[in-house]
């Protein structure tokens, strides 16, 4: 039997009498293991040194309800679904490897499977995509051949990742009887396709699931393709970056509030990264884009970063930083590597100046001789690039030159080391960048940031450091 007690980080001081009251019980095993926040584990010290080490029963008391330390089993994810996901997504989930739950799945399934508002609030690559896909699988009727669950992206990469995931767990699992059950029906609309085949598509026989960027979707309502009465739930990932968005944040808070008025309705926000979140929630509800009893599920609050990350900096002058880079590369061997420069000014741009992705990339594909694919992403390329330049780093081993366009939502697990050629805007972009590695949420195994500075810079990097409480070692090229 594995036991372990959820943890709530800094609900739980052990040592605090003002805590008795309320009686709790705490079960826990030799598998410390268990716990997958080590710097909890000294709470639990205590317990190690009891006289019967394999087994513990501490009973005890507390005081109000935050420190609700629920004593729960640890569960499989088919477990934590069970009689909720159909039966079939749960057979796909564990195919693809989905077995033991993530904490931020551990955390929010049951809140979210209840049909709750949640705001999903976990470090970059924790598994927020699975938790709030299972809870959409569970609000699908797939009798019924009606829009019932919006899924919306702020970018079309973003937008096709998603459907790869929701496609891959809607599939029939091996073995299945031909004929078993009718399969749930996925529709992406993503800006910068025609749209002419999604136009019949809703007016023959609508999906039941539809991921769409905000622009793309609100033109489907506009043109009344498309109604939201008929929607169960909602989810918006990365809903920080779209909030923040001058050219998206109109059209999504117009979609909330029209959203607002249906009644059996469930929204899920999903981000590693919220500003100001207590304001935001309290402004959620306020405007009613969710109900009062919305659940904030934060996860690791004072570690916002992956731990197996690494940070490094590197101080050199911005003519010496392609041939530095090289040198890196050489270097660290990546396995894959994804390299973020600044996206070009408007001034830039007028002044018919080369943007930086050309550069590097140029650069790269003259000069480095590894055995990487030097690929590049930027906005201003067309639909069919862009879409050509995702799908090959899905496939092989690759050096990715790209603008923050790919620093949100991207999961190219196989990503080792980040490159910042040039220095992120804020703190949130550092993170979001940072986070495109180390996308194994059950593995320890280390990558690395390495970001390019010059002398003046170094003091932005220290904030960015104090914000986001880590530290960054600096490098020096012999
Ligand atoms: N339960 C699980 N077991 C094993 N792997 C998992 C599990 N859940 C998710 N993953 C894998 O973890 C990786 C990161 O997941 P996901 O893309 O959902 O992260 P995220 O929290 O949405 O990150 P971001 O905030 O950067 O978008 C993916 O490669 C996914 O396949």
């Amino acid at each position: 039997m594995a036991f372990a007690a959820k943890h709530y980080p800094g609900a739980f001081p052990l040592s605090s009498p003002r805590l008795l009251r309320r009686e709790i019980l705490l079960v826990l095993n030799q598998d410390h293991d268990a716990f997958s926040a080590s710097r909890h584990r000294r709470r639990f010290s205590l317990l190690q040194s009891s006289p019967t080490p394999s087994l513990c029963l501490i009973s005890f008391s507390c005081r109000t309800h935050g420190v609700a330390q629920q004593c729960t089993q640890m569960r499989t994810l088919r477990e934590l679904c069970h009689g909720r996901v159909p039966e079939s997504i749960l057979t796909r989930a564990e195919e693809v490897g989905y077995v033991t739950p993530t904490d931020v799945q551990e955390q929010s399934l049951p809140i979210l499977l209840s049909g709750q508002d949640c705001v999903l609030h976990a470090q970059t690559g924790s598994g927020k995509t699975l938790a709030y896909l299972l809870a959409v699988f569970s609000a699908i009727d797939v009798a019924r051949s009606t829009v019932q669950a919006i899924i919306i992206v702020p970018t079309r990469e973003l937008g096709m990742q998603v459907t790869k995931v929701a496609r891959m767990l809607s599939a029939k699992p091996k073995g299945a009887a031909e004929k078993s059950q009718k399969e749930c029906s996925i529709m992406t609309l993503l800006d910068g396709g025609m749209l002419t085949r999604q136009k019949s598509w809703l007016k023959a026989e609508p999906p039941h699931i539809i991921i769409a960027t905000v622009e793309s979707l609100c033109r489907m309502i506009d043109r009344n393709l498309l109604k939201l009465q008929s929607i169960t739930i909602l989810v918006i990932d990365e809903f920080d970056y779209i909030f923040g968005s001058t050219r998206q944040v109109s059209l999504l808070r117009k979609l909330l509030t029209s959203y607002s008025s249906s009644t059996a309705r469930q929204t899920v926000l999903a981000s590693a990264s919220i500003p100001q979140h207590n304001r935001f929630l309290h402004d959620c509800v306020q405007q009613k884009w969710t109900k009062r009893d919305v659940v904030h599920v934060h996860v690791h609050p004072v570690e916002p970063m992956p731990p197996q990350l690494h940070h490094k900096f590197l101080i050199c002058t911005r003519k010496e930083r392609l041939q530095v880079l090289l040198q890196l590369l050489d270097r660290d061997n990546p396995k894959s590597a994804i390299i973020f420069v600044s996206e070009q000014s408007e001034k830039s741009k007028k002044a018919g100046h080369i943007p930086s992705t050309t550069l590097v990339y140029e650069f790269l594909k003259d000069s480095y001789y590894g055995e990487l694919d030097v690929l590049v992403l930027e906005q201003d390329m067309n639909f069919n690039a862009r879409a050509t330049s995702f799908s090959e780093a899905r496939h092989k081993g690759f050096l990715l030159v790209s603008t923050d366009i790919a620093s949100r939502g991207f999961d190219l697990p196989q990503t080792t080391h980040i490159y910042n050629f040039d220095l992120p805007k804020t703190a949130i972009d550092y993170l979001h960048r940072a986070g495109r590695t180390g996308r194994n949420p059950l593995s320890k195994e280390i990558c690395t940031v390495t970001t390019f500075i010059t002398q003046e810079e170094r003091f932005v990097l220290q904030k960015f450091e104090n914000e986001l409480m880590f530290q960054c070692e600096e490098l020096s090229l012999m």
